[in-house]
């Protein structure tokens, strides 16, 4: 039954999304290796741009808004290691929520191709 479900859905939906960005930007939050950025970000406009591109690059029905991965990024000075971080800070959140195996797979696929757009070389 769940086969035939978008990403999305297999994660539950909105609710799940939003309590995962939740927890998420909490851990980058206490993150010495990357919190540095942050230093200026309004945690809750921020985790509504996270919710809706996640809601929609894993088949919900959002709509993202906000700016496109490179001009979000650039200039920011952002390095593989501080990438690797982020999805170590995000794995940590997937686990804590028992994602399967799938899906963190799944959303990860999602993720690693934008990573061009905000490391730079
Ligand atoms: C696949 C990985 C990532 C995704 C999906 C992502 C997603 C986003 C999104 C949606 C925004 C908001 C854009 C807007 O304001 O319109 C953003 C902003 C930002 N991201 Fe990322 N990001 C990723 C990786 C990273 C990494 C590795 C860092 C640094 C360690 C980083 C640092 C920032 C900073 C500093 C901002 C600006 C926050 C602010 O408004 O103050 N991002 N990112």
């Amino acid at each position: 039954a769940e086969a035939g479900k978008s990403l999305y859905e297999r994660l539950g939906g909105r609710p799940a999304i939003v309590a995962v960005v939740d927890d998420f930007v909490a851990n980058v939050a206490a993150d010495k290796r990357i919190n540095g950025f942050f230093a200026k970000t309004d945690a809750k406009s921020f985790k509504a741009k996270l919710v809706d591109q996640l809601c929609a690059g894993t088949g919900g029905p959002c709509v993202y808004t906000g700016k496109d991965m490179k001009t979000a990024h650039q200039g920011r000075g952002i390095h593989e290691e501080h990438f690797a971080a982020l999805v170590e800070d995000l794995d940590r959140t997937l686990a804590k929520f028992k994602v399967p195996a799938r899906e963190q797979k799944e959303l990860l696929a999602i993720l690693a191709p934008m990573k061009p757009d905000i490391v730079e070389k």
